[in-house]
């Protein structure tokens, strides 16, 4: 099975190492990237051929677009004719619709729809997946093989994607500005630089190796931490006071009305 990844940009390239990580034959992948520098990059650390969309969409059964979602109306174009029967057409792109994949592409076309994360990148992905009007559970099988080489798979109904979306897709980043904010915090306390980053990334680390492996409720866990008349009290009394709880739904929010849009653009 020939797998072809269009846009090896952070979230192509992230899928990419991990089908090779996870065995697959470089012989059996081909990228399309529309920078030639970043091709040349990409060819020469992976070892693996940058063609053009028309070649790599000839080639290939399973088909993995991964451009922005202001650039996915051309690229189906560019690949809609050489799409035949039997193959997979992927999309990780955000807000793009199956719909909107499907009317892009030759009639009857099995498409499905991924919201991945760059955690991937470590084995350590959430993928989620939508099918489309003509996907099987054989074509569905196919997309969440792929995923799960690089971290975890679920299927979702397609309504949901947009909230996927901002919790999941978006969630990583707003995960390393709170770590961001944890050093400088550090630093501001006179801790060198290196010092507060060690003790804020393993505590991330252990944090969510916790909720993780205890299946414990989160309120639990930070109850346990906090004393009472102690020093996690004081610093969640000025959490509360800045409204981080309620700054952090309207974020979710923003980014879920985001996803929305971008399916409309
Ligand atoms: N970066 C992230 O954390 C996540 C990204 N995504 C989705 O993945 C998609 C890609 O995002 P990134 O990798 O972050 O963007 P990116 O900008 O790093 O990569 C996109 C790549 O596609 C290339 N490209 C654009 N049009 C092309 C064409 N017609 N043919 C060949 N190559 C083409 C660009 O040159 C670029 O290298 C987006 O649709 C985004 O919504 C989804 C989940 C997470
Ligand atoms: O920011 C974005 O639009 C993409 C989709 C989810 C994560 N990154």
């Amino acid at each position: 099975m020939t797998i072809a990844i269009f846009g090896a940009g952070v979230m192509g390239e992230t899928l990419l190492s991990g089908l090779i990580r996870s065995g697959r034959a470089p012989g059996d992948l081909v990228i399309t990237e529309r920078r030639a520098d970043r091709a040349a990059e990409l060819e020469a650390k992976y070892g693996i051929s940058v063609v053009d969309n028309a070649a790599a969409a000839e080639s290939a059964d399973v088909l993995v677009l991964v451009v922005k979602p202001q650039d996915m109306r051309s690229l189906l174009a560019e690949i809609a004719p050489a799409i035949a029967v039997g193959n997979v057409v992927i999309s990780l792109a955000a807000g793009i619709t199956t719909e909107v994949l499907e009317g892009g592409l030759p009639a009857g076309t099995s498409v499905v729809r991924v919201m991945p994360n760059t955690p991937a990148l470590v084995d350590q992905g959430m993928a989620a997946l939508s099918r489309g009007a003509h996907c099987t559970d054989e074509h569905m099988a196919i997309a969440s093989d792929l995923l799960a080489s690089c971290g975890k798979v679920i299927e979702v109904p397609e309504s949901y994607q947009d909230a996927v979306t901002a919790i999941s897709g978006s969630g990583p980043a707003y995960v390393f500005y709170v770590v961001e904010a944890m050093i400088e915090a550090g630093v501001v306390l006179g801790l060198p630089r290196a010092t507060a980053t060690e003790l804020t990334v393993q505590t991330l680390y252990g944090a969510a190796t916790m909720i993780r492996q205890t299946g414990t409720h989160p309120t639990v866990l930070r109850e346990q931490v906090t004393s009472p008349g102690g020093t996690t009290a004081a610093a969640l009394r000025i959490l509360d006071d800045h409204r981080v709880r309620a700054a952090f739904v309207s974020a979710v929010e923003a980014a879920a009305e985001r996803s929305g849009e971008l399916s409309r653009s």
